[in-house]
């Protein structure tokens, strides 16, 4: 964990703060940055309201049951619309690796499309409930940290939060992903779903029970790669490490 000090900004910092954003608006290009605030500032109010409509669930019903029900809709939606990751990586526009946005991104599209929204019975898990909690806090954060960045208002609050609050809810996000995984794999087994059974005119077979295993399995040489990512990316923005290695 970082020290206040060195998570702190000083007049020195400050300024190369502001000099590399401006460098950075000038390399974008003005289409590419009205887009990009566009799409972060969008992306933001959707993951806003989602939190809104969880609090406002939780007040009414005092239950998490029915939860994912009444916010699939508003979910699918941004979640499904955050695969423009991709393609913002692919054509330039950010400087994140394809690759870890990609495991970042499909990794909850399987989770929203071919496990919640599929598997009808695990929705009122209390796991559900845990990555849940845990992808809204962190793209709240996430969206209105690129978006201040892009206007050159960016709270300390909102940098401090982006590369700390994922040190706890990335994990905690994986544990709600992995036990939803887990609840589902009695129902894939039963109702043989998305599998394909020989013989079959293609003579191709697939077990979607496997696969649900073979994908927990990957977790484990993959998040720690997306954690260590993060964890840099703390080093360089909070602590400045790559601002230091430049003016060398
Ligand atoms: C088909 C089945 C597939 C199954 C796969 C199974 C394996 C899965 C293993 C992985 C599990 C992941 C689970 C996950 O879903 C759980 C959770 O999310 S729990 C909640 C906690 N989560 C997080 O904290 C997520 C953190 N992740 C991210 O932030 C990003 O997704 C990631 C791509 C990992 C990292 O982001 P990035 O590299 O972009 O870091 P930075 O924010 O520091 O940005 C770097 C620079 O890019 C600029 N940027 C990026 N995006 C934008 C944007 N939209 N607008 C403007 N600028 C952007 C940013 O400003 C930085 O620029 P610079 O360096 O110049 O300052």
């Amino acid at each position: 964990m970082a020290s206040s000090e060195e998570d702190g900004t000083n007049g020195a910092s400050e300024a190369g703060d502001e000099k590399e954003a401006t460098g950075k608006r000038r390399r974008l290009g003005f289409l590419a940055t009205a887009w990009l605030t566009f799409y972060n500032i969008a992306m933001t109010a959707g993951w806003l309201v989602l939190a809104i409509a969880m609090v406002r669930f939780y007040m009414e019903k005092g239950t998490h049951r029915g939860l994912y029900k009444s916010i699939q809709k508003t979910l699918k939606f941004f979640q499904t619309f955050a695969l423009l990751e991709v393609v913002h990586c692919l054509i330039g526009i950010v400087p994140t690796s394809v690759l870890v946005t990609g495991v970042q991104v499909s990794s909850r599209i399987f989770m929203v499309w071919l496990i919640t929204h599929s598997i009808k019975p695990i929705q009122n898990e209390e796991s559900v409930v845990l990555f849940l909690v845990s992808w809204t806090v962190t793209e709240i954060t996430r969206y209105s940290f690129y978006t201040f960045s892009l206007l050159d208002h960016l709270p300390h609050f909102i940098k401090w939060a982006r590369y700390n609050f994922f040190i706890i809810l990335y994990p905690v996000g994986v544990a709600g992903e992995l036990l939803t995984i887990y609840a589902a794999l009695p129902y894939v087994k039963k109702s043989g779903m998305f599998s394909v059974r020989l013989p079959n005119k293609y003579n191709v077979s697939f077990d979607y029970y496997y696969f649900l295993l073979i994908t927990m399995a990957s977790y484990i040489p993959l998040f720690p790669q997306l954690y260590f990512h993060m964890l840099r990316q703390r080093r360089k923005v909070l602590h400045g490490e790559v601002i230091v290695e430049k003016d060398d």
